[in-house]
């Protein structure tokens, strides 16, 4: 079988964790063709891409220093998982590596305090420095575990768009790029250890795939690969029906369907990257996620088909403004939809849910809290006729709020689950601001004041979700 397998930020956040790592790869490369992505370590005490960002920032507001405090953190983070899992003579030549990074990154902040200005392009050449370490130490500590392993930069392999921060992948470059690097390692029976949530553009400028990005990376080479599998190894026992961070008594779900998954990711449950379904759904290929701390447990499968589940889990994004548009003239008034999202597009505002009431007084949508101003300023401009001559009265935020969303395809046809979820706020005392029903009807989402935002989430999933096994 050939697998493609990430482990994230926490699987790798310690020296016992790596071990657990090595002790996985292992355990599948014996019998299998294995591809290990992984992202930079995030230990209790020390997330290294948050880290790396703030250095960033720090040094664009003046702090020609911003990189000196953390460099030895970073160094001393990395290498004591190497004192721990890396031979001596592995170790002599990746502390050099290391700290040749560190120091690059040194003299960027340098730059970047002179400049007094962090563009996009150089905050990405910050922030997925972490991977690039990482990879290096953990196939290191493989081939010290005696397992062949090789550390390679997705930038060789992953091509991208120049949306510094949130690029794309360009096909068909990375499947060309990234098979003809992987394959000749996987054939001669060595595991490529890939840097996540990194690329580079056809000039060869690195850019990065948005945050949480490695699980893109993962499925991009998952698919690129034809890989019979795409495993993600996190902190839990696979996709829950809630955040167990939020819900303690979340259970796992067996099995989703592609679509189930991709909504919900899309609101909010980040387990798993919003565009890491993508790539997988046209090949078919099955996603399994799995607990690199509780590897025995079988986690969640997702394929086509999931297993049509009435209501499977409860989602929450937060940090979001509900704008309102309403007047007594905007009953019939003829394209004023088109002109009211006309303006969110030119505010470059991502819209999450739109909520339309019945009488068309009013239509009020949730975009992230911070487009909301831009936002509201389109808005006034572009109804400033409507304004003067009162159709519209009100351009209105509230904030901050969250989209509770109840995800699973089975709810499609099935009368009452809307009456359930209302019931359970109204009992739990959760006031609704705004409803929405997708029309493909696997998903109901409200938006409720973040101050709710785990109280109606957890009330919801008290409805609906048993403990000791199934659905209701
Ligand atoms: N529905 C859900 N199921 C599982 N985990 C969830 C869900 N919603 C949110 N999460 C959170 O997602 C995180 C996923 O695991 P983690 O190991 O942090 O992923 P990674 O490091 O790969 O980004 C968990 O910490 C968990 O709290
Ligand atoms: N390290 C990157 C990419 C990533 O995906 O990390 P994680 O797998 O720990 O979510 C980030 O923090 O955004």
């Amino acid at each position: 079988m050939r697998l493609v397998m990430k482990f994230g930020g926490t699987s790798v956040g310690s020296a016992d964790a790596i071990r657990r790592v090595t002790e996985i790869v292992g355990g599948y490369a014996r019998d299998h063709e294995v591809v290990v992505v992984v992202s930079a370590m995030n230990a209790p005490d020390l997330r290294t891409t948050d880290t790396l960002i703030a250095a960033a920032k720090a040094a664009a507001a003046g702090d020609g220093n911003a990189t000196a405090q953390v460099t030895p953190r970073l160094l001393d983070l990395h290498m004591r998982v190497a004192n721990e899992l890396v031979t001596p003579e592995e170790r002599a030549a990746l502390e050099p590596e290391i700290r040749a990074m560190l120091d690059y990154m040194s003299d960027l902040s340098r730059s970047i305090a002179v400049l007094g200005e962090l563009t996009p392009r150089a905050l990405d050449l910050f922030s997925g420095l972490g991977e690039r370490i990482n990879a290096r130490l953990i196939a290191a500590a493989l081939r010290s575990a005696g397992i062949d392993a090789e550390a390679i930069d997705a930038t060789e392999l992953i091509v991208t768009d120049d949306r510094y921060g949130n690029a794309s992948p360009i096909e068909p470059d990375t499947r060309e790029r990234s098979r003809a690097r992987l394959l000749p390692l996987l054939a001669a029976k060595r595991v490529p250890v890939v840097t996540g949530f990194i690329g580079a553009t056809r000039a060869g400028v690195p850019t990065t795939l948005g945050r949480g990005g490695s699980d893109y990376t993962c499925a991009i080479l998952g698919a690129d690969l034809d890989a019979d599998e795409v495993w993600f190894w996190k902190e839990v026992d696979g996709v829950l029906s809630a955040n167990p961070k939020v819900v303690p008594e979340a259970r796992t779900l067996p099995r989703l369907s592609y679509a189930e998954m991709g909504e919900m990711a899309y609101y909010g449950a980040n387990v798993l990257h919003p565009k890491t379904v993508q790539p997988l759904v046209h090949r078919r290929i099955p996603i399994r996620i799995r607990n690199t701390f509780n590897p025995s447990h079988p986690g969640t499968l997702i394929d086509a088909e999931g297993d049509g589940e009435s209501v499977r889990a409860i989602t929450a994004i937060k940090g979001l403004s509900l704008i309102t548009v309403g007047g007594p003239g905007m009953l019939g008034l003829t394209g004023v939809a088109a002109r009211i999202f006309g303006a969110v597009a030119r505010a470059g505002a991502n819209v999450l849910l739109i909520s339309q009431a019945s009488s068309e007084q009013s239509v009020c949508f949730a975009v992230p809290g911070d487009e909301a101003a831009k936002v509201v300023n389109e808005l006034r401009c572009e109804l400033d006729r409507e304004f003067a001559a009162h159709d519209v009265e009100h351009i209105g935020t509230i904030a901050p709020v969250v989209i509770v969303a109840v995800v699973g395809s089975g709810m499609r046809g099935t009368p009452g689950i809307a009456g359930r979820v209302f019931g359970a706020l109204g009992a739990a005392g959760v006031n609704v601001i705004a409803i929405a029903q997708g029309s493909t009807e696997n998903n109901i989402s409200l938006v409720v004041s973040e101050a709710d935002a785990d109280k109606a989430v957890r009330a919801v999933h008290g409805a609906f979700v048993t403990t000791n096994g199934g659905n209701e």
